[in-house]
């Protein structure tokens, strides 16, 4: 029987969520309550919000504790564990969120894979060995069943691949397949709602054009925003171009992690991550991906520099390489 640990985190006495996880079977558990409370209080200092802290320090006590499982120290009924363990082990588990995933963003579209014949199970297998590190369904025209099915089609071919799932707007596909989270626009279920409905470990994507919604969608618990259109773009209609100063002014505003997203491509997503903001951590692409033929060939090897001030640790190689973007035309 496994045993479950539960945590009840109640904020500002409205917002109720519960933390769960296994229990770590140990006798090793002295010091976790003031870890557990110090860790929060550092998030906090940090700027996190009450949420996020309470995550980090949830998963770090779970890693501690069971790094120092086995430790035989002292005689007596309840030994300590050990909080330094980030400093000697660096394959510590990584949370559930790594901003690093928003690196190449690919938004799927239901219209562009209709009109190149392709299954969308094929342009996320695609787009993920081409290094999408993240994909999001964006199915504007499918029936609640047929998207339902297809999520849970795409969830099967990026859980082995470690790249998370994120559905566009439809809080209820993303409850019924379990997927790793949603991403909402500003006239969509709020991001608070949106918490509470998919509890704390579930990722939230927020679209934000102003300092504003980049505030809000910090306040409402949100783990990353989308900022554009960067460029113009024909995939989304009457939709607002912020250019590079808008994308520079959200990014330096925001407590967050962002993606640039809106006609974005392999011409020009170089100058997006050369803003050289460090929380600006990827580009999201919809047309540049899944609106092609099948027109490239094996020797065109097309590479985007993009090395910069604002790259992570992902991007820190010599060039950013986008394959993906040939790999997705020769389905
Ligand atoms: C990564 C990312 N950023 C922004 C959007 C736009 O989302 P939204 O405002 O909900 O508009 P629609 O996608 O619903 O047209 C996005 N999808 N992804
Ligand atoms: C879905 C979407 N949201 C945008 C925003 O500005 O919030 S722009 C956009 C479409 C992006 O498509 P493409 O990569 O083909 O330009």
């Amino acid at each position: 029987m496994s045993l479950r640990v539960q945590l009840l985190l109640i904020i500002a006495g409205k917002d109720f969520y519960e933390l769960h996880s296994s229990r770590v079977k140990t006798r090793n558990t002295h010091g976790t309550g003031c870890s557990l409370a110090s860790c929060i209080a550092a998030e906090l200092a940090k700027g996190s919000p009450m949420l996020s802290a309470v995550k980090v320090a949830k998963r770090f006590i779970e890693t501690a504790l069971d790094y120092s499982k086995d430790l035989v120290i002292g005689n007596g009924p309840q030994g300590p564990f050990d909080h330094l363990l980030r400093l000697k082990n660096t394959s510590c588990r990584q949370e559930a969120f790594n901003p690093s995933d928003l690196f190449l963003y690919a938004v799927t579209d239901s219209g562009m894979n209709k009109k190149w014949g392709r299954s969308i199970t094929d342009a996320v297998k695609s787009a993920i060995e081409g290094g999408a590190t993240i994909i999001q369904l964006r199915e504007k025209d499918a029936d609640t069943g047929e998207f339902l099915e297809a999520a849970r089609a795409c969830l099967k071919i990026c859980r082995p691949h470690g790249v998370p799932l994120l559905v566009n707007d439809r809080i209820d596909i993303a409850l019924a397949c379990d997927a790793d989270g949603v991403h909402v626009g500003q006239s969509d279920m709020p991001a608070r709602v949106a918490r509470t409905l998919l509890g704390p470990e579930k990722i939230i994507g927020v679209s934000c054009k102003t300092p504003q919604h980049a505030q809000q969608a910090w306040i409402d618990g949100a783990d990353y925003i989308g900022c554009g259109g960067v460029y113009p773009t024909n995939t989304k209609a009457n939709n607002l171009t912020v250019g590079l100063d808008g994308l520079k002014t959200v990014c330096l505003s925001s407590k967050l992690p962002v993606v640039a997203i809106g006609g974005i491509g392999i011409s020009n997503a170089s100058d997006v991550m050369r803003l050289g903001v460090p929380n600006l951590k990827g580009v999201a692409v919809v047309s540049a991906l899944f609106d092609r033929e099948c027109v490239t060939t094996e020797d065109q090897e097309v590479t985007c520099c993009a090395k910069g001030d604002a790259m992570n640790s992902k991007m820190e190689n010599e060039e950013l390489q986008v394959r993906v973007f040939l790999i997705v035309t020769r389905i």
